[in-house]
């Protein structure tokens, strides 16, 4: 489970998080939709303790998410972040020795999917290549939770439908809480379980997907224009 209480993140003067409380629970996927700027990624560095709170605090699993964190969660960043004299396999490597719940078998088995060659370099690689390694990563891990911030930017769109259904396969339904922040809703809606929609460091609303459609007969599009206009 992971719980924000009263949590206030400021850089500077600005406000990227502005007093939320929430929680989220596990076996559930969630979408993090909003506009730029409106807090997503610091939402998202907050639960990998790679930022802190200015005020409040944030609990993964019940622990104060802090740099010990990562051991739990496993993310995707929007940044570039690899290392680039490396080889694909070398990274692969890399990541084995720094997670304990890194899967090899599964990282090679996400690398032919991916249509990715263990021998290339990473320097050489396209920005759409750089997108599915850094899918390769993160999903090789059984961390119990699992942020992907933006993880389909860069992807073209004829791939990102059989990516995003081959994604499925890679989750631990039962288990983990996967929170995907992007702007690219169409593709993910299938996939998601509720919806946060988050505005100048405040979440302005939260809804079940299913609901939305059955009940409400709203796709999270609709939704979203609804939620963002009020
Ligand atoms: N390191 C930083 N220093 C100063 N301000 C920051 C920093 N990181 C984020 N902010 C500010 O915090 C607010 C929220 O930013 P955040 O990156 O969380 O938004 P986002 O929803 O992820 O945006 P995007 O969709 O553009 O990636 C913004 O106003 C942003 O300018």
């Amino acid at each position: 489970m992971i719980e924000f209480q009263n949590v206030t993140k400021k850089y500077g003067r600005e406000y990227g998080l502005n007093d939320v409380t929430y929680s989220l629970e596990k076996g559930k996927i969630y979408g993090l939709l909003g506009p730029n700027g409106s807090g997503k990624s610091t939402t998202l560095k907050l639960i990998a303790g790679l930022v802190h709170p200015t005020s409040g605090q944030v609990l993964v699993n019940g622990k104060l998410a802090n740099r010990k964190i990562a051991n739990e969660v496993a993310y995707l960043t929007e940044l570039d972040m690899f290392y680039q004299p490396f080889k694909i396999k070398d990274m692969i490597d890399f990541y084995a020795t720094q997670f304990q719940d890194f899967r090899i078998d599964r990282a090679n088995e996400l690398l032919q999917f991916m249509k990715l060659d263990k021998e290339k370099n990473i320097k050489q690689l396209s920005k759409g290549n750089r997108g599915r390694l850094k899918l390769v990563l993160a999903l090789a891990r059984e961390a119990s939770v699992l942020l992907l911030d933006e993880p389909f930017s860069g992807l073209d769109p004829m791939v990102r439908d059989s990516i995003v259904k081959g994604l499925l396969s890679y989750i631990d339904f039962d288990n983990q809480i996967v929170i995907i922040a992007t702007h690219e809703i169409d593709e993910i809606e299938p996939l998601l379980d509720e919806v946060l929609a988050i505005q100048d460091g405040k979440i302005i609303g939260r809804h079940n997907v299913e609901e939305l459609r059955e009940m409400e007969g709203l796709s999270i599009i609709e939704w979203m224009k609804r939620t963002f206009k009020e």
